[in-house]
């Protein structure tokens, strides 16, 4: 892939339909439950990325068999077991879902991934995996690499976590539990951003017939079997917000396939932003369609839920007629990047003024200018670029290729949206 990416710049309406592969964060769910699961299970239309990739790995490492067939993978339980060693690439999910697992294994289970994997906030698993009696060596410093003594069994019972910095935190715990002995009763302590992705994980748990319920302050799960389900995976609606938001940026009109009904997916939620920023956005038969009507009007919004949506929503601010405030994302720090901090360079260098709050960020337009960009290894910095790039001539970017960790293919898809096919392909 080139190291540097120019990124088309486009006024004219786009007018296409998008199908888009499936959801990063259900897939990841739906391998670990796999896994887990009291039977082989079938998934069709996973996601095919590396994080996805490297939680099949994970999982292939601690003795799961996982099979490809045509697009779907197989899954069989097999026996957990160590020595194993887990790379988590930059993947929140992997560094977060696996050990929990991987305290169920018979053997040590070690975890390590990028560079920058080292610097993200994991305190909170690792403090909650030692109450429930696993024993972890992490040189003290909360993060990876870190090593999970497996013993094939895990206490399990109450705890209270510290999931202030990711939701994933709750997840991964939860995810494991109903294999503990006690299962477990999770109190959550402060704040905990990401909320429909923790709805996600309980969701998803009940449709594997666990047990799970919530309590005053946080989730209690049953000690019981985890049902092996086939199951067909959404697309990935946070991989849809460039998409939708071309049509603004154009005001042409976009359309993603196959949106549900009724789903856990944060990006659900980009019908109410896109909204509130001058989108007319309606369910057709065919999908969520996006009109844009040649005028961004800027947000103030919290988006602590949806914090994943954050760059793309932070590069149409920088293009609306106003400044916006974007709140709630403190937890952003800790992302694939300092998203607050990448945010605030990449806007800055394309023209606008920044603030840079704790937890949030005041955008407030100004005439646009061509500008080298970094991708920050950041696949939604780069779907970030690309929005600023339809409106600005001469947005470049390098290290376009960190588009891998959830849509390897996106550069072609974004080409394929801004030169006017009528169909960007799944
Ligand atoms: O559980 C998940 O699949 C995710 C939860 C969120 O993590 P944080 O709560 O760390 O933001 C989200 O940002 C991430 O992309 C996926
Ligand atoms: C925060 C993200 O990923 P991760 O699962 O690695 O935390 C993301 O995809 O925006």
């Amino acid at each position: 892939m080139a190291e540097v990416w120019t990124t088309p710049h486009r006024t004219a309406p786009v007018d296409a339909v998008v199908a888009l592969p499936g959801s990063k964060s259900l897939t990841a769910r739906a391998l670990v439950l796999a896994a887990l699961a009291d039977g082989p299970s079938r998934l069709v239309r996973p996601l095919r990325a590396r994080d996805t990739d490297l939680m099949a790995a994970g999982l292939r490492a601690l003795g799961t068999g996982i099979e490809q067939d045509g697009d779907d993978w197989l899954v069989t339980p097999g026996e957990l077991r160590g020595p194993a060693d887990v790379d988590a690439g930059l993947a929140g999910t992997v560094l977060r879902f696996l050990p929990p697992v991987a305290a169920l294994a018979t053997g040590p289970v070690r975890l390590d991934g990028d560079p920058r994997l080292h610097e993200r906030p994991n305190a909170g698993l690792i403090a909650g995996l030692r109450d429930l009696g696993v024993r972890i060596d992490d040189g003290g410093r909360g993060r990876a690499p870190f090593t999970v003594h497996g013993t094939g069994a895990v206490r399990g019972g109450a705890v209270t976590v510290d999931a202030s910095e990711s939701s994933q935190v709750v997840s991964g715990l939860l995810l494991a539990a109903a294999r503990y002995d006690a299962g477990i009763d999770l109190t959550v302590a402060g704040s905990l951003p990401s909320m429909p992705h923790v709805e996600m994980t309980v969701r998803t748990l009940a449709e594997h017939g666990v047990d799970v319920a919530a309590t005053e302050r946080g989730w209690r799960v049953s000690p019981s079997p985890i049902a092996a389900v086939d199951r067909v995976v959404e697309p990935d609606l946070s991989n849809a917000a460039p998409f939708l938001a071309a049509a603004l940026v154009t005001a042409g009109r976009v359309t993603v396939r196959d949106w549900p009904a009724e789903t856990t997916q944060p990006g659900a939620q980009l019908d109410r932003l896109l909204t509130a920023m001058g989108a007319e956005v309606r369910a057709t038969p065919a999908g969520l369609q996006v009109t844009g009507g040649g005028r961004i009007a800027p947000l103030e919004a919290d988006l602590g839920a949806v914090g994943e949506l954050t760059p793309v929503l932070a590069a149409l601010c920088a293009l609306a007629d106003g400044p916006s405030r974007l709140t709630g994302i403190a937890h952003l720090r800790g992302h694939e990047t300092d998203r607050l901090q990448a945010l605030d360079e990449v806007l800055t260098a394309v023209g606008a003024r920044v603030e840079q709050l704790p937890g949030g960020l005041v955008i407030i337009p100004g005439p646009g200018r061509a500008a080298q960009l970094d991708s920050y290894a950041d696949h939604r910095m780069v779907h970030a670029a690309a929005v600023l790039g339809l409106a600005v001539d001469g947005i470049e970017v390098t290290d376009p290729g960190a588009v891998s960790k959830t849509l390897p293919d996106y550069l072609d898809r974004w080409a394929a949206l801004v030169d006017q096919p009528a169909e960007v392909g799944r």
